[in-house]
Protein backbone atom coordinates (compact mmCIF):
# COMPACT_ATOMS: atom_id res chain seq x y z
CA UNK A 1 0.00 0.00 0.00
CA UNK A 2 2.86 2.38 1.01
CA UNK A 3 5.66 3.95 -1.67
CA UNK A 4 8.54 2.43 -0.22
CA UNK A 5 8.53 -1.48 0.41
CA UNK A 6 10.12 -0.20 3.58
CA UNK A 7 8.13 -0.45 6.44
CA UNK A 8 10.44 1.12 9.11
CA UNK A 9 8.12 -0.61 11.54
CA UNK A 10 8.97 -4.33 10.72
CA UNK A 11 10.16 -5.85 13.53
CA UNK A 12 8.98 -4.08 16.38
CA UNK A 13 5.42 -3.92 18.34
CA UNK A 14 3.26 -1.17 15.97
CA UNK A 15 3.03 1.83 16.21
CA UNK A 16 1.57 4.22 18.71
CA UNK A 17 -0.31 7.26 16.86
CA UNK A 18 -0.51 9.89 19.56
CA UNK A 19 -3.05 12.88 18.26
CA UNK A 20 -2.35 15.97 20.12
CA UNK A 21 -5.24 18.56 19.44
CA UNK A 22 -7.80 15.60 19.35
CA UNK A 23 -10.78 17.74 20.39
CA UNK A 24 -10.21 19.91 17.08
CA UNK A 25 -11.45 19.81 14.29
CA UNK A 26 -8.80 18.95 12.21
CA UNK A 27 -8.71 15.53 13.55
CA UNK A 28 -12.33 15.05 13.63
CA UNK A 29 -13.13 15.90 10.14
CA UNK A 30 -10.11 14.92 8.26
CA UNK A 31 -7.68 12.41 10.42
CA UNK A 32 -10.05 10.45 12.30
CA UNK A 33 -11.92 9.62 8.74
CA UNK A 34 -8.56 9.28 7.23
CA UNK A 35 -7.36 7.00 9.56
CA UNK A 36 -10.48 4.63 9.33
CA UNK A 37 -10.33 4.23 5.64
CA UNK A 38 -6.94 2.99 6.02
CA UNK A 39 -7.29 0.83 8.48
CA UNK A 40 -10.46 -0.69 6.83
CA UNK A 41 -7.98 -0.95 3.98
CA UNK A 42 -5.64 -2.87 6.05
CA UNK A 43 -3.22 -0.39 6.64
CA UNK A 44 -2.13 0.51 10.35
CA UNK A 45 -2.51 -2.78 11.67
CA UNK A 46 -1.99 -3.57 15.62
CA UNK A 47 -2.27 1.04 15.60
CA UNK A 48 -2.51 1.72 19.37
CA UNK A 49 -4.37 5.39 19.00
CA UNK A 50 -4.70 7.78 21.90
CA UNK A 51 -6.10 11.47 21.56
CA UNK A 52 -4.67 13.96 23.87
CA UNK A 53 -6.48 17.12 23.97
CA UNK A 54 -7.90 20.00 26.60
CA UNK A 55 -11.02 18.28 26.65
CA UNK A 56 -11.93 16.71 30.03
CA UNK A 57 -13.39 13.62 28.63
CA UNK A 58 -13.02 10.15 30.15
CA UNK A 59 -11.94 7.04 27.37
CA UNK A 60 -15.63 6.88 26.71
CA UNK A 61 -16.36 10.15 25.74
CA UNK A 62 -13.14 10.37 23.18
CA UNK A 63 -14.17 6.99 21.92
CA UNK A 64 -17.72 8.11 21.49
CA UNK A 65 -16.13 11.61 19.64
CA UNK A 66 -13.96 9.23 17.38
CA UNK A 67 -16.62 7.10 16.45
CA UNK A 68 -19.22 9.89 15.14
CA UNK A 69 -16.05 11.44 13.23
CA UNK A 70 -15.80 8.28 11.23
CA UNK A 71 -19.01 7.41 10.68
CA UNK A 72 -19.36 8.08 7.55
CA UNK A 73 -16.29 6.32 6.65
CA UNK A 74 -15.55 3.11 7.45
CA UNK A 75 -16.71 3.70 10.54
CA UNK A 76 -18.23 0.23 10.90
CA UNK A 77 -15.77 -1.61 9.54
CA UNK A 78 -14.12 -4.11 12.42
CA UNK A 79 -10.36 -3.14 12.09
CA UNK A 80 -12.10 0.47 13.07
CA UNK A 81 -14.00 -0.24 16.00
CA UNK A 82 -11.49 -2.15 17.06
CA UNK A 83 -8.77 0.52 17.52
CA UNK A 84 -11.19 3.07 18.69
CA UNK A 85 -12.30 0.40 21.04
CA UNK A 86 -9.08 -0.25 22.34
CA UNK A 87 -7.78 3.80 22.72
CA UNK A 88 -7.29 6.12 24.76
CA UNK A 89 -7.67 9.38 26.12
CA UNK A 90 -4.84 11.98 28.05
CA UNK A 91 -6.54 15.36 29.10
CA UNK A 92 -2.64 16.87 28.64
CA UNK A 93 -1.19 20.57 28.13
CA UNK A 94 1.42 19.39 25.17
CA UNK A 95 3.38 22.29 26.24
CA UNK A 96 4.52 20.67 29.58
CA UNK A 97 8.05 18.54 29.18
CA UNK A 98 6.48 16.53 32.17
CA UNK A 99 3.10 15.75 30.69
CA UNK A 100 4.72 14.93 27.33
CA UNK A 101 7.25 12.88 29.11
CA UNK A 102 3.93 11.01 30.33
CA UNK A 103 2.05 10.85 27.31
CA UNK A 104 5.51 9.30 25.65
CA UNK A 105 5.60 6.88 28.54
CA UNK A 106 2.19 5.29 27.67
CA UNK A 107 2.79 4.10 23.62
CA UNK A 108 3.96 1.30 22.85
CA UNK A 109 5.92 0.89 19.94
CA UNK A 110 7.40 3.81 18.20
CA UNK A 111 5.34 6.84 19.12
CA UNK A 112 4.14 8.77 16.24
CA UNK A 113 3.34 12.73 17.49
CA UNK A 114 0.38 14.41 15.39
CA UNK A 115 0.48 17.82 15.98
CA UNK A 116 -2.89 18.82 15.45
CA UNK A 117 -3.02 21.56 17.21
CA UNK A 118 -2.56 25.92 17.03
CA UNK A 119 0.77 26.48 15.05
CA UNK A 120 1.82 28.53 17.64
CA UNK A 121 0.92 25.80 20.40
CA UNK A 122 3.07 23.06 18.17
CA UNK A 123 6.12 25.21 18.10
CA UNK A 124 5.90 25.73 22.05
CA UNK A 125 5.35 21.54 21.87
CA UNK A 126 8.25 21.07 20.05
CA UNK A 127 10.29 23.57 22.00
CA UNK A 128 9.18 21.25 25.09
CA UNK A 129 10.46 17.95 23.61
CA UNK A 130 13.84 19.52 22.80
CA UNK A 131 14.12 18.62 26.72
CA UNK A 132 13.05 15.39 26.77
CA UNK A 133 14.90 12.49 25.65
CA UNK A 134 12.31 11.13 23.07
CA UNK A 135 12.29 6.90 22.27
CA UNK A 136 14.15 5.83 19.79
CA UNK A 137 12.40 6.08 16.00
CA UNK A 138 9.49 8.68 17.24
CA UNK A 139 8.32 10.21 14.05
CA UNK A 140 6.71 13.80 14.64
CA UNK A 141 4.05 15.47 12.01
CA UNK A 142 3.34 18.63 11.80
CA UNK A 143 0.60 20.31 9.54
CA UNK A 144 0.35 23.40 7.24
CA UNK A 145 1.65 26.11 7.95
CA UNK A 146 5.24 25.70 8.55
CA UNK A 147 6.24 28.99 9.78
CA UNK A 148 5.45 32.29 8.50
CA UNK A 149 8.22 32.87 6.12
CA UNK A 150 11.49 31.46 5.30
CA UNK A 151 12.98 32.11 8.53
CA UNK A 152 10.62 30.65 10.41
CA UNK A 153 10.28 27.81 8.46
CA UNK A 154 14.42 27.63 8.85
CA UNK A 155 13.60 27.85 12.63
CA UNK A 156 11.33 25.56 13.15
CA UNK A 157 13.57 23.15 10.87
CA UNK A 158 16.31 23.29 13.24
CA UNK A 159 13.74 22.72 16.32
CA UNK A 160 12.38 20.11 14.84
CA UNK A 161 16.45 18.51 14.16
CA UNK A 162 17.25 18.81 17.56
CA UNK A 163 14.22 16.23 18.44
CA UNK A 164 14.81 13.43 15.52
CA UNK A 165 16.52 13.38 12.37
CA UNK A 166 14.68 14.91 8.94
CA UNK A 167 14.07 11.00 8.29
CA UNK A 168 11.11 11.11 11.31
CA UNK A 169 9.63 14.04 10.09
CA UNK A 170 6.40 14.70 8.47
CA UNK A 171 5.34 17.85 7.06
CA UNK A 172 1.96 17.22 5.99
CA UNK A 173 0.70 17.74 2.56
CA UNK A 174 -2.40 16.32 1.38
CA UNK A 175 -2.48 16.84 -2.20
CA UNK A 176 0.99 14.99 -1.86
CA UNK A 177 -1.59 12.03 -1.53
CA UNK A 178 -0.32 9.08 -2.96
CA UNK A 179 -2.84 9.38 -6.42
CA UNK A 180 -2.08 12.84 -7.31
CA UNK A 181 1.16 12.16 -7.01
CA UNK A 182 1.03 9.09 -8.81
CA UNK A 183 -1.23 10.15 -11.54
CA UNK A 184 0.87 13.20 -12.69
CA UNK A 185 4.10 10.78 -11.89
CA UNK A 186 2.27 7.90 -14.20
CA UNK A 187 1.51 10.22 -16.58
CA UNK A 188 4.37 11.73 -17.48
CA UNK A 189 7.31 9.25 -16.91
CA UNK A 190 5.45 6.04 -18.26
CA UNK A 191 4.25 7.83 -21.25
CA UNK A 192 6.80 8.02 -23.96
CA UNK A 193 4.46 9.89 -26.27
CA UNK A 194 3.92 12.70 -22.92
CA UNK A 195 7.05 13.48 -21.54
CA UNK A 196 9.24 14.14 -25.04
CA UNK A 197 6.78 17.04 -25.43
CA UNK A 198 6.85 18.95 -22.16
CA UNK A 199 9.17 21.70 -22.24
CA UNK A 200 9.69 25.01 -23.74
CA UNK A 201 10.00 23.76 -27.38
CA UNK A 202 6.35 22.94 -26.88
CA UNK A 203 4.58 24.28 -24.41
CA UNK A 204 3.54 27.95 -23.89
CA UNK A 205 2.05 28.11 -20.93
CA UNK A 206 1.00 26.24 -17.71
CA UNK A 207 -2.03 26.78 -15.25
CA UNK A 208 -2.21 25.16 -11.85
CA UNK A 209 -5.91 25.90 -10.51
CA UNK A 210 -7.80 24.89 -7.60
CA UNK A 211 -11.26 27.46 -7.97
CA UNK A 212 -13.42 26.30 -4.71
CA UNK A 213 -17.37 26.78 -4.88
CA UNK A 214 -16.77 26.13 -0.79
CA UNK A 215 -16.65 29.92 1.45
CA UNK A 216 -14.87 30.07 5.01
CA UNK A 217 -16.79 26.45 5.83
CA UNK A 218 -16.19 27.90 10.02
CA UNK A 219 -12.74 28.31 9.57
CA UNK A 220 -12.39 32.19 9.53
CA UNK A 221 -9.87 32.68 12.51
CA UNK A 222 -7.59 30.60 10.50
CA UNK A 223 -8.10 31.24 7.07
CA UNK A 224 -8.17 35.82 7.66
CA UNK A 225 -4.71 34.83 9.23
CA UNK A 226 -4.06 32.97 5.82
CA UNK A 227 -5.18 34.32 2.81
CA UNK A 228 -5.42 32.38 -0.37
CA UNK A 229 -1.98 33.16 -1.24
CA UNK A 230 -0.52 30.97 1.91
CA UNK A 231 -3.54 28.86 2.45
CA UNK A 232 -4.06 26.85 -0.80
CA UNK A 233 -0.62 28.84 -3.35
CA UNK A 234 2.15 28.64 -0.96
CA UNK A 235 1.63 25.06 -0.12
CA UNK A 236 -0.29 22.32 -2.64
CA UNK A 237 0.00 24.32 -5.63
CA UNK A 238 3.57 24.76 -5.51
CA UNK A 239 3.94 20.65 -4.70
CA UNK A 240 1.82 20.04 -7.57
CA UNK A 241 3.95 22.52 -9.99
CA UNK A 242 7.22 20.61 -8.39
CA UNK A 243 5.52 17.35 -9.38
CA UNK A 244 4.76 18.68 -13.05
CA UNK A 245 7.94 20.13 -13.59
CA UNK A 246 10.61 18.04 -12.09
CA UNK A 247 13.02 16.09 -13.89
CA UNK A 248 12.47 12.39 -14.02
CA UNK A 249 13.61 10.34 -10.83
CA UNK A 250 15.33 7.08 -10.86
CA UNK A 251 13.07 5.62 -8.18
CA UNK A 252 9.77 6.47 -6.30
CA UNK A 253 11.47 6.56 -3.23
CA UNK A 254 11.65 9.31 -0.82
CA UNK A 255 15.46 10.57 -1.10
CA UNK A 256 14.76 10.34 -5.18
CA UNK A 257 11.63 11.90 -5.49
CA UNK A 258 12.03 14.75 -2.81
CA UNK A 259 15.63 15.36 -4.42
CA UNK A 260 14.06 16.10 -7.61
CA UNK A 261 11.12 18.06 -6.16
CA UNK A 262 13.80 20.31 -4.31
CA UNK A 263 15.91 21.15 -7.57
CA UNK A 264 13.08 22.55 -9.49
CA UNK A 265 11.73 24.36 -6.66
CA UNK A 266 14.97 25.99 -6.12
CA UNK A 267 14.78 27.53 -9.87
CA UNK A 268 11.57 28.47 -9.63
CA UNK A 269 11.09 32.44 -8.83
CA UNK A 270 8.41 35.26 -9.47
CA UNK A 271 8.08 35.69 -13.62
CA UNK A 272 10.12 38.46 -14.72
CA UNK A 273 11.28 39.19 -11.19
CA UNK A 274 8.18 41.77 -11.34
CA UNK A 275 5.57 40.71 -7.93
CA UNK A 276 3.41 43.42 -9.12
CA UNK A 277 2.91 43.00 -12.41
CA UNK A 278 3.25 39.19 -12.23
CA UNK A 279 -0.09 38.48 -9.28
CA UNK A 280 -3.49 39.61 -8.67
CA UNK A 281 -5.43 39.24 -5.55
CA UNK A 282 -9.45 39.28 -4.70
CA UNK A 283 -12.05 39.36 -2.37
CA UNK A 284 -15.05 37.83 -2.65
CA UNK A 285 -18.43 40.20 -2.04
CA UNK A 286 -21.84 38.96 -1.39
CA UNK A 287 -23.83 36.39 -4.13
CA UNK A 288 -24.94 33.13 -4.52
CA UNK A 289 -23.82 29.36 -5.72
CA UNK A 290 -26.68 27.68 -6.38
CA UNK A 291 -29.04 27.62 -3.56
CA UNK A 292 -26.42 29.01 -1.01
CA UNK A 293 -26.46 32.86 0.25
CA UNK A 294 -22.69 34.17 0.78
CA UNK A 295 -22.61 36.92 3.02
CA UNK A 296 -19.47 39.39 1.89
CA UNK A 297 -16.08 37.98 3.28
CA UNK A 298 -15.79 40.80 5.24
CA UNK A 299 -19.43 40.04 6.89
CA UNK A 300 -18.69 36.39 7.72
CA UNK A 301 -18.55 35.88 10.79
CA UNK A 302 -15.81 36.27 12.59
CA UNK A 303 -13.77 37.93 9.72
CA UNK A 304 -13.47 41.84 10.65
CA UNK A 305 -15.15 44.34 8.62
CA UNK A 306 -12.12 45.72 7.02
CA UNK A 307 -10.21 42.90 6.58
CA UNK A 308 -8.06 42.35 3.46
CA UNK A 309 -7.18 39.04 3.13
CA UNK A 310 -7.33 38.04 -0.56
CA UNK A 311 -10.20 35.05 -0.92
CA UNK A 312 -8.82 34.47 -4.45
CA UNK A 313 -4.96 34.67 -5.18
CA UNK A 314 -3.11 34.39 -8.44
CA UNK A 315 0.27 34.49 -9.37
CA UNK A 316 2.70 33.95 -12.36
CA UNK A 317 6.34 32.06 -12.14
CA UNK A 318 8.89 30.63 -14.10
CA UNK A 319 10.81 27.89 -13.79
CA UNK A 320 14.05 28.98 -14.61
CA UNK A 321 15.43 26.13 -16.28
CA UNK A 322 17.27 24.62 -19.42
CA UNK A 323 13.56 22.49 -19.81
CA UNK A 324 11.35 25.76 -18.58
CA UNK A 325 12.79 28.92 -18.92
CA UNK A 326 10.46 31.38 -20.75
CA UNK A 327 7.65 29.51 -20.21
CA UNK A 328 4.89 30.93 -17.97
CA UNK A 329 2.91 29.25 -14.80
CA UNK A 330 -0.06 30.46 -13.50
CA UNK A 331 -0.93 29.26 -10.09
CA UNK A 332 -4.41 30.27 -8.80
CA UNK A 333 -7.15 29.61 -5.87
CA UNK A 334 -10.28 31.09 -5.03
CA UNK A 335 -13.23 30.53 -2.54
CA UNK A 336 -16.44 31.49 -3.51
CA UNK A 337 -16.56 30.87 -7.35
CA UNK A 338 -19.42 29.89 -8.88
CA UNK A 339 -17.57 27.08 -11.52
CA UNK A 340 -15.24 25.02 -9.14
CA UNK A 341 -12.23 23.98 -11.45
CA UNK A 342 -9.11 21.87 -10.39
CA UNK A 343 -6.99 20.92 -12.79
CA UNK A 344 -3.70 21.21 -14.30
CA UNK A 345 -3.46 23.04 -17.77
CA UNK A 346 -0.49 22.58 -20.18
CA UNK A 347 -1.06 24.29 -23.49
CA UNK A 348 0.98 23.47 -26.01
CA UNK A 349 2.36 26.04 -29.09
CA UNK A 350 0.51 25.92 -32.35
CA UNK A 351 2.00 23.70 -34.54
CA UNK A 352 4.81 25.44 -36.63
CA UNK A 353 2.35 25.10 -40.03
CA UNK A 354 -1.44 23.86 -40.66
CA UNK A 355 -1.62 22.85 -44.17
CA UNK A 356 -3.26 25.62 -46.28
CA UNK A 357 -6.79 23.55 -46.60
CA UNK A 358 -7.80 23.12 -43.65
CA UNK A 359 -9.96 25.41 -41.61
CA UNK A 360 -11.51 25.53 -38.11
CA UNK A 361 -8.15 25.35 -36.46
CA UNK A 362 -8.77 27.45 -33.68
CA UNK A 363 -8.11 25.79 -30.62
CA UNK A 364 -4.29 24.97 -29.15
CA UNK A 365 -3.77 21.49 -28.34
CA UNK A 366 -4.36 20.92 -24.22
CA UNK A 367 -3.13 18.05 -21.50
CA UNK A 368 -5.36 18.94 -18.91
CA UNK A 369 -5.22 16.94 -15.84
CA UNK A 370 -7.88 16.81 -12.92
CA UNK A 371 -6.87 16.79 -9.66
CA UNK A 372 -10.42 16.93 -8.11
CA UNK A 373 -12.11 14.50 -9.85
CA UNK A 374 -8.95 12.59 -11.10
CA UNK A 375 -8.89 12.90 -14.22
CA UNK A 376 -7.01 13.33 -17.81
CA UNK A 377 -8.38 15.04 -20.92
CA UNK A 378 -6.53 15.87 -24.23
CA UNK A 379 -8.16 18.68 -26.62
CA UNK A 380 -7.05 18.19 -29.95
CA UNK A 381 -8.54 19.36 -33.36
CA UNK A 382 -9.68 16.45 -35.20
CA UNK A 383 -11.63 15.91 -38.89
CA UNK A 384 -14.61 15.67 -37.94
CA UNK A 385 -17.59 14.28 -39.73
CA UNK A 386 -19.23 15.98 -42.96
CA UNK A 387 -16.52 18.26 -44.68
CA UNK A 388 -13.02 16.43 -44.09
CA UNK A 389 -11.02 19.67 -44.24
CA UNK A 390 -12.75 21.18 -41.45
CA UNK A 391 -11.44 20.46 -37.96
CA UNK A 392 -13.26 20.21 -34.95
CA UNK A 393 -12.27 20.44 -31.14
CA UNK A 394 -12.18 17.03 -30.03
CA UNK A 395 -11.33 16.03 -26.47
CA UNK A 396 -10.02 12.75 -25.10
CA UNK A 397 -10.51 11.38 -21.64
CA UNK A 398 -9.67 9.08 -18.94
CA UNK A 399 -10.44 8.94 -15.71
CA UNK A 400 -7.56 8.00 -13.11
CA UNK A 401 -10.07 6.55 -10.87
CA UNK A 402 -10.30 7.61 -7.07
CA UNK A 403 -7.44 5.96 -4.90
CA UNK A 404 -8.39 3.79 -2.23
CA UNK A 405 -7.69 6.20 0.32
CA UNK A 406 -8.86 9.79 1.62
CA UNK A 407 -6.21 12.04 0.90
CA UNK A 408 -5.40 12.03 4.86
CA UNK A 409 -5.56 7.86 4.78
CA UNK A 410 -2.84 8.31 2.40
CA UNK A 411 -0.99 10.18 4.31
CA UNK A 412 -0.82 8.94 7.48
CA UNK A 413 0.13 5.44 5.63
CA UNK A 414 3.51 7.12 5.13
CA UNK A 415 3.24 8.44 8.31
CA UNK A 416 2.75 4.84 9.78
CA UNK A 417 4.51 2.76 7.59
CA UNK A 418 7.87 5.52 8.52
CA UNK A 419 8.18 6.23 4.84
CA UNK A 420 8.17 10.24 4.24
CA UNK A 421 8.11 9.90 0.34
CA UNK A 422 4.85 11.93 0.44
CA UNK A 423 5.54 14.58 3.29
CA UNK A 424 7.48 18.13 2.39
CA UNK A 425 11.23 17.88 3.33
CA UNK A 426 12.62 20.93 5.58
CA UNK A 427 14.54 22.47 2.84
CA UNK A 428 11.29 22.54 0.12
CA UNK A 429 9.26 23.98 2.58
CA UNK A 430 11.93 26.80 3.00
CA UNK A 431 11.76 26.89 -0.64
CA UNK A 432 8.23 27.58 -0.71
CA UNK A 433 8.27 30.40 1.23
CA UNK A 434 11.14 32.24 -0.80
CA UNK A 435 9.15 31.61 -3.69
CA UNK A 436 6.03 33.79 -2.94
CA UNK A 437 8.21 35.75 -0.50
CA UNK A 438 8.26 38.94 -2.97
CA UNK A 439 4.64 38.02 -3.78
CA UNK A 440 3.37 39.04 -0.33
CA UNK A 441 5.94 41.69 0.22
CA UNK A 442 4.20 43.95 -2.87
CA UNK A 443 0.53 42.88 -1.10
CA UNK A 444 1.22 44.24 2.31
CA UNK A 445 2.93 47.38 1.17
CA UNK A 446 -0.32 47.64 -0.80
CA UNK A 447 1.57 47.70 -4.58
CA UNK A 448 -1.25 45.15 -5.86
CA UNK A 449 -4.56 46.69 -5.34
CA UNK A 450 -7.28 44.47 -3.74
CA UNK A 451 -9.92 43.63 -6.40
CA UNK A 452 -13.63 42.53 -5.46
CA UNK A 453 -15.43 39.71 -7.24
CA UNK A 454 -19.18 38.23 -6.12
CA UNK A 455 -19.68 34.98 -4.91
CA UNK A 456 -20.68 32.63 -7.12
CA UNK A 457 -19.29 34.77 -10.33
CA UNK A 458 -15.68 33.20 -12.03
CA UNK A 459 -13.62 35.73 -9.95
CA UNK A 460 -12.33 39.34 -10.42
CA UNK A 461 -12.62 40.86 -14.17
CA UNK A 462 -8.81 41.65 -15.71
N1 LIG B 1 -9.06 22.18 10.17
C1 LIG B 1 -8.63 22.02 8.92
O1 LIG B 1 -9.41 21.83 7.96
C2 LIG B 1 -7.17 22.03 8.64
C3 LIG B 1 -6.26 22.33 9.64
N2 LIG B 1 -4.92 22.33 9.36
C4 LIG B 1 -3.95 22.60 10.42
O2 LIG B 1 -4.15 21.68 11.48
C5 LIG B 1 -3.82 22.26 12.74
C6 LIG B 1 -5.01 22.14 13.67
O3 LIG B 1 -6.10 22.83 13.10
P1 LIG B 1 -7.59 22.71 13.64
O4 LIG B 1 -7.92 21.34 14.04
O5 LIG B 1 -8.42 23.38 12.62
O6 LIG B 1 -7.52 23.64 14.94
P2 LIG B 1 -8.50 23.60 16.21
O7 LIG B 1 -8.32 24.90 16.90
O8 LIG B 1 -9.87 23.18 15.80
O9 LIG B 1 -7.90 22.41 17.09
C7 LIG B 1 -6.73 22.52 17.84
C8 LIG B 1 -6.89 21.68 19.10
O10 LIG B 1 -5.69 21.78 19.86
C9 LIG B 1 -6.06 21.94 21.23
N3 LIG B 1 -4.99 22.59 21.99
C10 LIG B 1 -4.63 23.90 21.96
N4 LIG B 1 -3.61 24.12 22.82
C11 LIG B 1 -3.33 22.92 23.40
C12 LIG B 1 -2.39 22.51 24.37
N5 LIG B 1 -1.51 23.35 24.92
N6 LIG B 1 -2.38 21.20 24.74
C13 LIG B 1 -3.25 20.33 24.20
N7 LIG B 1 -4.16 20.66 23.27
C14 LIG B 1 -4.20 21.94 22.88
C15 LIG B 1 -7.29 22.81 21.14
O11 LIG B 1 -8.00 22.78 22.34
P3 LIG B 1 -8.85 24.09 22.75
O12 LIG B 1 -9.91 24.22 21.70
O13 LIG B 1 -9.37 23.77 24.11
O14 LIG B 1 -7.90 25.26 22.72
C16 LIG B 1 -8.03 22.17 19.98
O15 LIG B 1 -8.79 21.07 20.39
C17 LIG B 1 -3.44 23.70 12.42
O16 LIG B 1 -2.04 23.75 12.27
C18 LIG B 1 -4.10 23.97 11.08
O17 LIG B 1 -3.41 24.97 10.34
C19 LIG B 1 -4.45 22.00 8.12
C20 LIG B 1 -5.31 21.71 7.10
C21 LIG B 1 -6.73 21.72 7.25
O1 LIG C 1 -5.64 22.65 2.82
C1 LIG C 1 -6.63 23.10 2.30
O2 LIG C 1 -7.19 22.43 1.28
C2 LIG C 1 -8.58 22.59 0.99
C3 LIG C 1 -8.79 22.01 -0.42
O3 LIG C 1 -8.42 20.66 -0.46
P1 LIG C 1 -9.52 19.52 -0.49
O4 LIG C 1 -8.75 18.26 -0.47
O5 LIG C 1 -10.39 19.72 0.74
O6 LIG C 1 -10.30 19.73 -1.75
C4 LIG C 1 -8.99 24.04 1.06
O7 LIG C 1 -10.40 24.13 0.93
C5 LIG C 1 -8.57 24.62 2.38
O8 LIG C 1 -8.87 26.02 2.42
C6 LIG C 1 -7.09 24.44 2.60
O9 LIG C 1 -6.74 24.85 3.92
Amino acid sequence: MSLASIDKNSGGPPPTLLILGAGGDLTARLLLPGLAGLLAHGGGAGLTLIGCGTDDWTDAQWREHATGAVAGSAGGDRRVTEVIARSRYRKADVTEPAELTRLLGECDGVPVLYFALPPAVTVRACQALTGIDVPDGTRLVLEKPFGTDEGSAADLNTLLNRIVPEQQIFRVDHFLGMSTVLNILGLRFANRVIEPLLHNGHVERVEVVFDEDLGLEGRAGYYDRAGALVDMVQSHLLQVLALLTMEPPATLTAGDLRDQKSLVLRATRVWQDDPVRSSRRAQYTAGTIGSRRFPAYRSEPGIPPDSTTETLAEVVLTVDTWRWAGVPFLLRSGKALGRPRKEVVVTFRPPPKVPGGFTGHDRPDRLRIGLRPDRLRLDLNLNGPGDPSRLDPATLGADFGAGDLLPYGEVLDGVLTGDPTLSVRGDTAVQCWRIIRPVLDAWRAGRVPLQTYPAGSDGPER
